[in-house]
């Protein structure tokens, strides 16, 4: 049990960021350890969209993965949906095999509240019952409010409630991240 509220995080500047391609090295070493663990055949990827639908996509392509991905909207499934708005949400979910008795690796940029990856694993659940299901992120930046603990992460990079990261994508795969100052609620 802690006492009193938690301490915010301080204030973190650009020339502090993390490089996204070195993180992301990080992550697929990880990821590769996961898959490891069960029969190829038997292991998706499942990218929570946006940021981990790019990475999952990444590494299928990396890592010669040959069995299908998944993308997984959370929109919907969110119980703070009404609050965060559908605008920024446009794919819809996509899971183009059976989930039951997989070994499924949800893959997300940022692990922030937990909330995503609660609503991306109820998806889940409703469509079937996975073997397993593991969780890799790029980056831990803390504020969890839910019990969700990566199993592979590129870094723990903890930041105040007042910014976010933003994870983007260039034309030819690569990844970086940028620091945005947002209000919190
Ligand atoms: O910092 C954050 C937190 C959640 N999601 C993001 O994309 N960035």
């Amino acid at each position: 049990m802690q006492n009193g509220s938690p301490k915010q995080p301080k204030q973190r500047s650009l020339d502090e960021l993390p490089k996204a391609e070195e993180l992301y090295q990080r992550l697929k070493q990880g990821v590769v350890e996961l898959i490891a663990a069960h029969p190829a055949d038997e292991v998706h990827l499942v990218g929570i969209y946006s940021g981990g639908a790019w990475l999952a996509q990444r590494l299928k392509q990396d890592l010669a993965i040959k069995t299908d991905n998944a993308l997984i909207n959370t929109s919907l499934y969110r119980d703070d949906f009404r609050k965060i708005g559908l605008h920024t949400q446009k794919l819809p979910s996509s899971v183009p095999f059976d989930v039951t008795n997989k070994h499924l690796i949800l893959v997300d940029d940022i692990l922030y509240t937990g909330r995503s990856v609660r609503a991306a694993m109820n998806e889940l659940f409703d469509i079937g019952r996975p073997a397993t299901i593991a969780l890799a992120v790029l980056i831990d930046r803390g504020g969890r409010e839910l019990p969700v603990q990566p199993d592979v992460v590129g870094e723990v990079f903890t930041l105040p409630k007042t910014q976010r990261f933003v994870l983007s994508q260039d034309e030819e795969h690569v990844f970086d991240i940028a620091l945005k100052e947002v209000e919190h609620d």
